[in-house]
């Protein structure tokens, strides 16, 4: 209930306060969950979305994306670009900003960074017989830098083209690499030890997982420049250098 309140309800608010105040422009951060489990890979655009979704966050967010492009299709003011993610990681460089999930973290690099600085004693990998070439699951990984440049070229294409109404771009590398390349890429990046044990599959989790980008980089120019090592070296420093996160009294 909480996702359907904060993505779908907690939308709608929003385009309705934009519409009363004639703002009629917006990235939407979307997700590749919207695709479901693969027909095809890698992910293109035009692969159906909103199809065998294994969970309620990546429901909500395609019925966020219907949403949004119900409203584009009722006033030719709108525009609307809708970023689907793949897997944000990495850390400003600078080790100042960086990822803090409250509690035990639910996502893959986040638990791995905690695991390498000594807040949690191991990495469960949820599943070791996938049909991959390890066993586990792969993802397209991307640099948190890379994603917020992704926004900044769809903010110049909105505003500096003849772009119109409706339209998904996926953030993505173009390119997978396993939970278990993650913990290798992580532990050559911080020069630590990320123990780690093999459990039950996750419930939900798509085996394989990865983007085309070509469309960005066609239509946006944009492209990802990082790679996995940096994703890990930025996500250690900032992990190194906050290893409680942001301690309260600093936000
Ligand atoms: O403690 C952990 C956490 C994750 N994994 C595995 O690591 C992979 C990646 O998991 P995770 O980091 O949770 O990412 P996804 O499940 O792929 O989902 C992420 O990527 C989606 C876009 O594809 C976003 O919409 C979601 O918000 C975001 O959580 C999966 O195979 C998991 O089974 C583990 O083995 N152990």
């Amino acid at each position: 209930m909480d996702y359907y309140d904060n993505n779908v309800a907690g939308s709608n608010n929003l385009f309705q306060v934009m519409q009363m105040n004639n703002v009629k422009s917006l990235i939407y951060s979307s997700s590749a969950t919207v695709y479901g489990n693969p027909l095809f890979l890698p992910f293109t655009e035009n692969h159906p979305t909103g199809r065998n979704i294994s969970n309620p966050y990546g429901r909500t967010k395609y019925f966020t994306e219907e949403l949004s492009k119900d409203i584009s299709n009722t006033d030719p003011k709108w525009k609307i670009i809708s970023l689907r993610y793949f897997n944000p990681t990495g850390a400003h460089p600078s080790g100042i900003i960086g990822e803090d999930p409250k509690g035990i973290p639910n996502n893959l690099m986040p638990y791995i960074s905690q695991v390498a600085v000594g807040k949690l004693h191991v990495l469960n990998i949820y599943g070791s017989n996938y049909s991959t070439p390890d066993g586990t699951c792969i993802r397209d990984f991307i640099h948190i830098t890379d994603l917020a440049k992704g926004h900044l070229k769809a903010l110049h294409k909105m505003f500096n083209s003849e772009f119109e109404g409706w339209k998904a771009y996926n953030l993505g590398t173009g390119r997978g690499y396993s939970v278990l390349e993650l913990v290798k890429a992580f532990e050559h990046a911080s020069g630590r030890k990320v123990n780690y044990k093999f459990t039950s599959r996750r419930y939900g989790d798509i085996p394989i997982s990865y983007a085309d980008a070509r469309l960005a980089e066609n239509d946006l120019d944009w492209t990802a420049e990082k790679d996995i090592f940096e994703m890990c070296r930025d996500t250690w420093k900032w992990q190194s250098l906050n290893p409680n996160g942001y301690e309260i009294d600093e936000i």
